[in-house]
């Protein structure tokens, strides 16, 4: 049985003081819940402060982005060496706003997988394929293709740091438009069957898919009881502790939490 993952995910967005207050609402209405994994992820400038103030606690820290080299001359970039020296669990990779947005490739995004597993990084790799692909009948080739090109350097040693992010693009930020739960239960499988692929049955078993693209506390329930929808990485509603909190809740599928 694979626990359920909720990661929120704070894109560019926050302030020094709503970084903090953000954290501290979620740290105190979380309480010492322990069904399910939640993390967090701020942006660059504001994981230190997080980190502060989820200390101790059972929220992790990630980040959302990383350059593939330990240090050196790479002016605005930052490196796998800083991210953990920040206390950050988990790193983001090949979001599609950074596929789409800034033109990443899938084998950079290979690169950045290999590095941030290596340095002991766990890593989120997101997929998903745009709505031009999907109405022409291409979401599992370029599901295949990202998987495939993305995870070229994952070594059997490093799966258990690994666990996928499906996110269509034409589902991000999309309230009126989300996967249906169906839809993301056929992607989610299909991914499953391309990672079984490559690397064989118990890991694809034991690999973690959530679902991102316009999550919110009406549809996570949803979405989350399919087969194989094992977590959610949220945006716009993770930026709310209550909306957070509240899918967190549909994904343990139980009580209120916190208040
Ligand atoms: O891109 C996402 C999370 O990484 C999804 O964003 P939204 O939840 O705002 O649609």
């Amino acid at each position: 049985m694979r626990d359920k993952f909720v990661i929120g995910n704070w894109k560019m967005h926050t302030t020094t003081a709503v970084a903090g207050l953000l954290a501290k609402a979620i740290r105190d209405g979380l309480g010492s819940e322990t069904r399910v994994r939640v993390a967090v992820c701020p942006p660059f400038p504001y994981l230190a402060l997080v980190g502060e103030v989820l200390k101790g606690t059972r929220i992790a820290l990630g980040a959302q982005n990383l350059y593939p080299e330990a240090e050196g001359a790479f002016t605005g970039e930052v490196s796998s060496t800083m991210l953990l020296d920040l206390g950050c669990r988990y790193v983001i990779l090949g979001h599609s706003e950074r596929r789409h947005k800034l033109g990443e490739s899938d084998a950079f995004i290979d690169q950045k997988v290999r590095v941030a597993l290596t340095a002991g990084l766990e890593v989120i790799l997101c997929v998903g394929e745009t709505l031009d692909q999907r109405n022409a009948n291409q979401t599992e080739a370029v599901l295949d293709r990202q998987i495939s090109l993305g995870l070229a350097g994952v070594t059997a040693e490093n799966l258990s740091r690994l666990s996928l992010a499906y996110e269509p693009v034409w589902a991000i930020g999309n309230f009126a438009h989300h996967a249906t739960p169906p839809q993301a239960e056929d992607a989610h499988r299909g991914i499953r069957r391309r990672f079984k692929q490559m690397f064989g049955e118990s890991a694809a078993q034991a690999l973690v898919i959530s679902y991102g693209g316009s999550v919110e506390p009406d549809n996570a329930a949803a979405l989350l009881s399919r087969p194989g929808v094992d977590g959610a990485l949220i945006g716009g509603a993770s930026l709310h502790a209550d909306p957070f909190l509240a899918i967190v809740r549909a994904a343990i599928g139980g009580p209120q939490l916190g208040v």
